[in-house]
This record gives C-alpha cells, structure tokens and sequence, in this order.
C-alpha cells in the first residue's frame, strides 16, 4: 500500500497521472512514481532575472584621448550627444579561447573602459536590484550569500550593432554572472535572447523602456553559463553598462562537509522544502527503494574542477570536492537537503571509452589523463574503485550519453533528472595491447550527483519521528 506524499493528498492528484486503484503496484512501479515525484520538486526555474529601476540621475561622465571630460544626461541626450559618444569610443572587444579578440563579424559595438567613464549608479545600493537577484536569480542556499558587482564596461550599440552567441567568460572562481544596465536612449532592435538547456528567452529593453511613463534603467542578471547574443539594432543607440556578479562568502558546501552537517536554519526557498518534503516522504515509505539504492541527478550547472597541476605531466588535476565547494542553485539544494536527511551524497564521475559500451561509475576523477592503461579500461577502472553501472554508454559527438536500460533492469542507478552535457570532458590515455605498441584512446566522462538510498530499515535522519 502506498501513502500519500502530503498526508489528505491522493496519489493520483500528485503524480498528475491517474492510478488504477485495481492495479497492484510493484516495488519499482511505486519507486519510480516517488522519482517522477522529486523531479517535479526540483523544478526548473529561468537562469536569469530582469526589471526596471530608478536611478538618482541619468549623468554620463567620460573623457577619452586627452580630451576635456563631458557630461551626457541619457534621459535626454540628443542624436549628436550620442554620436559624440559612439566616437568617443574603441571597438568592442570579447574572449574568444581565453583571449580578447576583435571580430567586427562576430560582434560589432563601441566601448569604454571602466577608466575613461563614471556613471551614478550602484546597482547594489539600489534595493529593487539585490531583491530581484537575491529571489529570482539565486536558487537554494546561494539566496542568502554575500555578493557583489564589478563594473566591467560600458557598451553602445549604434545602427547595425550586435553581438552574436556566447557565453560570458568568467573572470575568477567565484564569479556566478553578469548583470546589464540599459539606459533610456530610445532604440528599436537589440533584443538580448537567452538560451539554456533547450529554452529561449527574449529582453527587449528598446520596448520594455519606450512603455515607462518616466525615464529608468532596464537591467537583467543571467547565469555565467548561459548563452546569450544581442540582435542588431535597427534604429537608435542602445547603451549599456556590464557588471560581473560575484559571491564574496565562502561556498556554503564547504560547510555542509563533516559530521555536523545542520548548521543552517531551514532555507524558506518553497522548492527546497518540497525537495524536502517528497524525498522525506519518500524514504519513510517502505515501497520506495526497499533494498535501497541509486539516485542520479544530472548536473544544472557547470562547475570549475581543476584543483592544481600535475607538475611531471604537465596536465590539470580536477577533483571533485572542487566542484562540490561550489554547487549553485538546484544542484546544492539536492545536495544539502540530501545530507540533512542523513543521506550520502557526492558528485561521482561516469567513465566510457570508444570500443566499449560500459559505464563505469568513480568517486573522483582519474589522476592518469595522459596516462598508459592496459585495453581492458572498465577492468582497468574497477579495479581502482569504480563501479559498473546498468548504464550503456552511446558516444555521440564527443559526448558520453546513457543508454537507458528498460525499466526491468532498471536497478542500479535511478535517474531523477537527466544526466545534463555541461560537465562532460574527455581525457585522453594510451591503451597498450599484448605487443607493446601504444594507441591513443579517449575516455568520456561525465560528471553527475549521485545519492545513495539506504534499505529501508537502517534509513534514519534527524528529524524522523521516533518510532517510525
Ligand atoms: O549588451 C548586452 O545585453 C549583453 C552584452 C554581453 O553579452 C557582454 O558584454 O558579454
Ligand atoms: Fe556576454
């Protein structure tokens, strides 16, 4: 018999679809409905946030050249106050593999540096703005953190201006994205479109500003990884300052290490205490996962892992515990509320290689990119620690992606949310066969959260009622 997850709530009402009663439900059918159940808790929420503010003026300052300091009010400036501007600036540059480079093809634009220009405005002394980041943008735990903006630009996009696809590079490990402030210069055009995992979205700040009934700056703050281009403007100047976001506290996962993982007090996210809500219910029914087992979450988010160099080879050590000081949103939510019920949960990294369609599951990356290995790699890996998964490997375009087995042997790792193409890389290693002659090979990883389920019986957390 299976309980309902919020007690008076029906099964069929939760799970959207319905249950015949008459059918006997089996350990893994009333496992999976409880999965379905934590994905949809998880959500899915938009990787940016956007509106309007006030500033306490609209003055410009900028000198360039040697030339004397001018002064623009962009709530009123005229045509020729702008063109003056647009000379007063370089072309626009952008990282391109780790360098600056300019490619009037790629994007076209003008720019001052943050030393020729001084604008009056402060983005977080300015309320409306840390609000909206702090409960649209931030996600879980990451709400409450410290954070602060740099200035890094202003931008002006005349006629025929625009910037195709990209993603922001980030200019240090704690930087989390970018925030961009445009001024009330009327321009038609030069819509900011936003894609992330398959979604797209549109910030036209030329029409958001032209319907204000009195001049204010339109802004939107996006996640590092997402991709994000400016369509060309067609008519006026669209004018731009570029912030980088960063958090200024140490990551909260570092604290969440250790015996002493309930420090912090109940996050009010309303998604976290549903996440909360599902998967306590979830392990206090003895249908779900009675053996105990695997649960896997796809990654939101990308995450930095190089933790140093390995000085004789020459090659980045990337370790897992780097990437888990800095889980954002979603990912650190499954992964704390995870540890508060008593869970054990990390990130491991799923190995295949070309040959081979077995998926082997390690607790850290392998120290050997580069490294010799005998043919035989999954023997090669299990025997250092990894696990075999029921998993298949398909390689497709440089990328490791799962082969679902069917829901009969669908035992070994449960996938809540799908393993997700971020954090995927490839390393490559030298396979030696029986003559002693070295092939080069390339192993696929991926890296994923993975939550271990205890059985039934031994399943015990602080907060579960005694006796149950
Ligand atoms: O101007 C914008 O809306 C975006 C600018 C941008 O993508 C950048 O500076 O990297
Ligand atoms: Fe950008």
């Amino acid at each position: 018999m299976i309980r309902g997850l919020h007690d008076g709530i029906e099964m069929k009402e939760l799970f959207g679809s319905p249950v015949n009663t008459n059918m006997s439900l089996d350990d893994g059918l009333s496992s999976l409905r409880y999965i379905e159940a934590l994905k949809d808790a998880i959500g899915d929420g938009p990787p940016y946030c956007s509106g309007v503010v006030t500033p306490s003026d609209f003055q410009l300052y900028y000198a360039t050249d040697g030339k004397d300091a001018r002064r623009i009010d962009l709530s009123k400036a005229t045509d020729d106050d702008l063109q003056e501007l647009a000379q007063a600036c370089t072309p626009a540059t952008f990282g391109r593999n780790n360098e600056d480079v300019l490619d009037e093809s790629y994007r076209k634009a003008g720019k001052l540096d943050t030393s020729d220009f001084a604008a009056n405005f402060f983005p977080l002394s300015c309320e409306d703005i840390v609000c909206v980041l702090r409960e649209h943008l931030l996600e879980g735990h990451d709400t409450n953190r410290s954070i602060k903006t740099e200035l890094y630009k202003l931008n002006i996009y005349g006629p025929g201006s625009f910037f195709k696809a990209h993603k922001d590079t980030p200019r240090a490990e704690n930087m989390f994205g970018s925030l961009v402030v445009v001024y009330p210069t009327p321009h038609e055009g030069g819509a900011l479109i936003l894609r992330h995992r398959g979604k797209k979205w549109e910030f036209d700040s030329g029409k958001i500003l032209a319907t204000q009934n009195e001049p204010r700056l339109s802004y939107i703050a996006f996640y590092a990884d997402v991709e994000h281009e400016v369509t060309t403007v067609t008519s006026g100047y669209r004018i731009t300052l570029t912030y980088d976001l960063y958090f200024t506290d140490p990551d909260p996962a570092e604290e969440t290490r250790g015996p002493s993982i309930i420090r912090r007090p109940i996050s009010k996210d309303p998604r976290e205490s549903e996440f909360r809500n599902v998967l306590e219910r979830s392990l206090d029914d003895p249908d779900f996962m009675p053996d105990g087992g695997t649960l896997g979450f796809g990654l939101k988010y990308q995450y930095p892992v190089k933790d140093g160099m390995n000085k004789i080879l020459d090659v980045p050590i990337n370790s897992v515990s780097r990437a888990l000081r800095c889980l954002r949103g979603s990912d650190a939510m499954v992964m704390n509320v995870a540890k508060e019920l008593s869970l054990k949960a990390s990130l491991h990294i799923l190995y295949a290689y070309d040959g081979d369609d077995s998926v082997v599951m390690m607790e850290d990356f392998l120290p050997l990119s580069g490294w010799p290995l005998d043919r035989d790699v999954s023997g090669h890996l299990i025997g250092i620690g990894g696990s075999l998964t029921n998993e298949k490997s398909l390689l497709r375009n440089g990328r490791l992606e799962l082969r679902r087995p069917s829901w009969e042997t669908y035992s070994t790792i449960k996938w809540v949310t799908d393993m997700t193409k971020f954090n995927g890389f490839q390393d490559p290693y030298v396979a030696y066969g029986d003559s002693g002659e070295g092939t080069l090979g390339l192993l696929y990883g991926n890296m994923v959260l993975i939550v271990h389920v205890g059985p039934y019986r031994r399943r015990q957390w602080p907060s579960r009622k005694k006796g149950t």
